[in-house]
Parts: structure tokens; C-alpha cells; sequence
């Protein structure tokens, strides 16, 4: 099974890197399409044996799936340009550009082809993405094979259309939200005194055990937190604090700001 990936950069070079630590392509199966070479020679860096090449667009004629990995205002005129024409049967377009729609892609692709919006997140290199799907004209097995790749990538859903907007939002987005909290906390762990290794160190951990906590208790973050604030004690009072400085609302906020945007 061949894949090619049209786009190099943040989300396709991460791709093509979590895709060649995986055992579903063989990496000389996996061609990489860029439009400057300093990408490609990055990516062919990081893995040699994987194909990254610069301007040439034969291997779309043969590929089982093709990824768009553009901007999503240049995905029309690389569709228009390169995917149309003869292509083989059954061929899979998998567009992760956030805000294109299904309707959009059938109207430059045509209507007689599987089409996805996936939307990855940066994590995807290694393998720990949460990827939201949804798909046209598709069989169950392709809807399993799309699975199965993204779920090689991390976790995996398929949704409606509808819900692909949000979800971006959340988790797409939501990975670059997530950075922000840790650098804050590191700015403010440095503030009282960590040296910013350690603090960068402590963060990481203490978020890997909540997510742990959470999942291996199936609870809520509240009852989480509850387990934690001791009456009068010193964890209420930062989090009174952080809330009368718009915390919650932040955040709310924000991913409101990114939905609309
Ligand atoms: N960066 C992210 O975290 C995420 C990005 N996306 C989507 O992924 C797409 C790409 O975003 P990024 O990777 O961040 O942008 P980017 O600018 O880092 O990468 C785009 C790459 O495509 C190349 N390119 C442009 N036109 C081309 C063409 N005609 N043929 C071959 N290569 C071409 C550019 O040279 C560049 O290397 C966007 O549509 C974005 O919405 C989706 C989810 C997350
Ligand atoms: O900021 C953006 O537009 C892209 C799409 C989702 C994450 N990054």
C-alpha cells in the first residue's frame, strides 16, 4: 500500500515522521510532496529511506491514499492541478486542512471518489494524536483503513461532519492551549524559585499523573480536585485566585474564539 502525503511542513512532515515508526507502510512506500526543497531535505533527514521529493507529483497516479497537507486556501488549486485525471481504482483523498468541507472536496475532486477531513494534531509524529474523521462516498472498509492508520497515530474517531469544527478546536488546537498551561506554570514555578528545567520537569509529570488519575479512576477533574483542596488549606486559595483571574472563562473563551474563527 503506497501513500503520498502533498505537503511537508508542520502537519504533513509530522505525518510522514509518525507514519515511519509505524508497520503500516513500508517508509519506501511513503513519498512526501513539497514545494521547497529545505522541507523535503528535512524530512529525508529525519528517515532516509523515506521518499521526499520537491515539485514532482507522479506518485498521485499510483498512490492507494493521498493526503493534503496544504493550507487549506491552496487545497483547490492542488486538487484542480494534480488529482485529477487517471488515478487507480478506489483511491483515498484524506484532506487534514482545518475549515474544508466535505461538499468543498467533492466539488474540486469530483463525486465518484472517497473523500475524509481528518483533523490530526501536532502529537501525530509521535504517535499520540487525537484525530477526528469524518468521510464521503466511502465503504466500511475504507472507513476501517482510515482508522486504522490514524489509530496507529494515537486515538481515532470518526464523526459528523458537524462536530469536526469543535473537535479541531479542542484537540487540534487544544495541543498549542495545553503548551500555553505548561509554560505558565513553569514561568510561575521558576517565579517561586524552580530552576526551569526542574519546573518543566515537575509540570509534565504532575500532568501525566492527572491524566493518569482520571483514567484509571473514570472520574471527573472535579472530584479530582476535591481530593486535593483541603479545607482552609493552600490549594483552595490558588484556585480562588486563579478563577477571580478568569481561568475557566479563559479558556472557555479562547476555544470559542478559535471555533468562530
Ligand atoms: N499545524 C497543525 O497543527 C495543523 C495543521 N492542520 C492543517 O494542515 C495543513 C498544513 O498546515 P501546516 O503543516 O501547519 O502548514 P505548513 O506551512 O507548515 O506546511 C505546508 C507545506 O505545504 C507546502 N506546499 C504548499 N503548496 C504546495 C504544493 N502545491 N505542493 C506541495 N507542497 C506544497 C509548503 O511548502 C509547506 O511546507 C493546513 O491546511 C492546516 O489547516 C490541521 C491540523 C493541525
Ligand atoms: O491554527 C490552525 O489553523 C491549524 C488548524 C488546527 C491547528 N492548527
Amino acid at each position: 500500500m503506497k501513500i503520498s502525503i502533498v505537503g511537508g511542513g508542520n502537519m504533513g512532515g509530522a505525518i510522514a515522521r509518525g507514519l515511519s515508526t509505524c508497520d503500516l507502510f513500508r517508509p519506501q512506500d511513503i513519498t512526501v510532496i513539497n514545494r521547497r526543497a529545505s522541507k523535503t531535505a528535512e524530512i529525508q533527514g529525519f528517515n532516509p529511506e523515506l521518499q521526499a521529493v520537491t515539485g514532482d507529483y507522479s506518485s498521485l497516479a499510483t498512490a492507494d491514499i493521498v493526503v493534503i497537507a496544504v493550507k487549506p486556501w491552496m487545497v483547490e488549486a492542488l486538487i484542480k492541478e494534480h488529482l485529477t485525471g487517471k488515478r487507480p481504482d478506489r483511491q483515498i483523498v484524506i484532506s487534514v486542512a482545518a475549515g474544508i468541507s466535505l461538499e468543498q472536496l467533492q466539488t474540486w475532486a469530483g463525486k465518484d471518489r472517497a473523500l475524509y477531513c481528518a483533523i490530526p494534531n501536532t502529537a501525530i509524529e509521535v504517535k499520540q494524536s487525537m484525530t477526528f474523521i469524518t468521510g464521503l462516498n466511502a465503504t466500511e472498509d475504507q472507513n476501517r483503513l482510515v482508522l486504522n492508520i490514524f489509530g496507529a497515530l494515537g486515538k481515532a474517531e470518526l464523526v459528523e461532519e458537524r462536530l469536526l469544527g469543535p473537535a479541531t478546536t479542542l484537540c487540534s488546537c487544544g495541543i498549542a492551549f495545553a503548551f500555553r498551561y505548561i509554560r505558565a506554570a513553569m514561568e510561575g514555578g521558576v517565579e517561586l524559585g524552580l530552576y526551569p528545567q526542574k519546573a518543566q520537569e515537575g509540570v509534565l509529570q504532575t500532568l501525566r499523573g492527572a491524566i493518569a488519575l482520571l483514567e484509571s479512576n473514570g472520574s471527573h477533574p472535579e472530584q479530582e480536585v476535591d481530593r486535593v483542596t483541603t479545607a482552609g488549606g493552600i490549594t483552595i486559595k490558588g484556585l480562588n485566585e486563579m478563577e477571580h483571574a478568569g481561568f475557566t472563562s479563559a479558556v472557555i473563551r479562547g476555544l470559542k474564539a478559535s471555533n468562530n474563527g
